[in-house]
């Protein structure tokens, strides 16, 4: 089986813009893959490439082994998106909305009329079938963009910050069904601002910057590539921090409390602590923090601009004017329900 995802030196020129730069990344079936990445990064660049929205400048790009622009209809047939952006026709019952984008996949209309029901059902909004978009609370819209996105059943589910501006009750529910699907067999491509979204949920995660890629790995892994804080507290602290060996990268002094910085705690905790008893001191409290997933992404993408919890869709607006006219054209046909 190929892989849900493959890209290879993927790149996408929005005139001097460098919005994807080479991105070559792989997704294996049955993942859950999380994009991670400052705003601007390039995360929705990269799906809207993938579900046919963006036109690639150059580069391949693979949705189990179809390629996006010639075998577009098979690899968008595979996918099921639920985009950043609310884009749903306003005038229908939200249970017509669902069916029809299943009829533009190509299921017929009884089936596709049950399909609705069932992803209503499974997002929690069965009861709202007949009401309009409109009607709808904040909540309940990323709820029904799942469902669409579920509607076609498909073998990728792209997820798009969907917990961007939920309450705690429904970030959870989300999480508890999106992770549901995935035990299925339905890959997941989550991008979040989120990062304890993604250590929770994600098998794997590729953090983004300026449209390239700065790693790929498990969120255990990128922990472990920061480093730990191991903090004591002194019965009777000296007025400067004590000189210790190698192992402690950085070391700080404030009243009683030494903090020395060290690549694994809980390994180098009983060699601080002799040395501090070699050296006359008295401890009377040790603490070990682990560097948070979150401290190892800012660093990795360091930006002045960054923010690593934001909710809208920035950066768009700057890019708006500019957009080429193929863009446009490929976004008329998701509204639609077509792409
Ligand atoms: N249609 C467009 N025209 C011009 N520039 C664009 C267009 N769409 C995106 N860009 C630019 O491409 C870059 C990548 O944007 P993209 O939306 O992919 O980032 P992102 O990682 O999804 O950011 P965010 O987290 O803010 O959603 C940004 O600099 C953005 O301004």
């Amino acid at each position: 089986m190929p892989p849900a995802i493959e890209t290879r030196d993927l790149r996408k020129e929005y005139g001097e813009l460098q919005a994807l730069s080479g991105l070559s990344l792989t997704v294996e079936e049955g993942e859950f893959f999380g994009l991670l990445g400052p705003n601007g990064a390039g995360k929705t660049t990269f799906i809207n490439t993938l579900v046919g929205l963006v036109r690639k400048s150059g580069g391949e790009a693979r949705v189990f082994g179809h390629d996006v622009e010639t075998d577009y209809q098979q690899a968008r047939d595979a996918i099921g998106l639920a985009p950043q952006e609310f884009n749903v026709d306003r005038f229908f019952p939200i249970r017509e909305v669902l069916a029809h984008k299943a009829g533009y996949h190509g299921i017929p209309q009884a089936e596709a009329e049950r399909r609705a029901d069932d992803a209503l059902e499974r997002v929690g909004i069965y009861d709202k079938r007949n009401e309009r978009f409109d009607w709808l609370s904040g909540g309940m819209k990323r709820r029904l963009l799942l469902a669409r996105a579920l509607v076609t059943e498909p073998d990728l589910l792209i997820l798009d910050e969907p917990t961007a501006g939920v309450d705690v009750q429904l970030r959870h529910d989300l999480w508890e069904l999106v992770t549901e699907l995935n035990e299925e067999g339905t890959t997941v491509l989550l991008t979040t601002h989120y990062i304890e979204e993604a250590e929770r949920l994600c098998d794997r995660v590729a953090i983004l910057n300026e449209g390239r890629k700065v790693t790929v790995a498990t969120p255990d892994e990128l922990t472990e590539r920061g480093t730990d804080t191991i903090a004591v507290r002194l019965e009777s602290p000296p007025a400067t921090a004590p000189t210790l060996g190698e192992y402690a990268h950085e070391t700080s002094l404030s009243e009683d409390r030494l903090e020395v910085r060290v690549d694994d705690g809980g390994s180098m905790a009983p060699r601080l602590l002799n040395d501090l008893e070699a050296a006359g001191y008295e401890i009377v409290d040790l603490e070990i923090t682990r560097t948070s997933l979150e401290e190892i992404f800012v660093d990795l993408t360091d930006r002045e601009d960054r923010t690593v919890t934001r909710s809208s869709a920035s950066g768009r607006e700057d890019g708006e004017e500019g957009r080429p006219e193929d863009d446009r054209e490929t976004e008329k046909r998701e509204t639609e329900g077509i792409a």
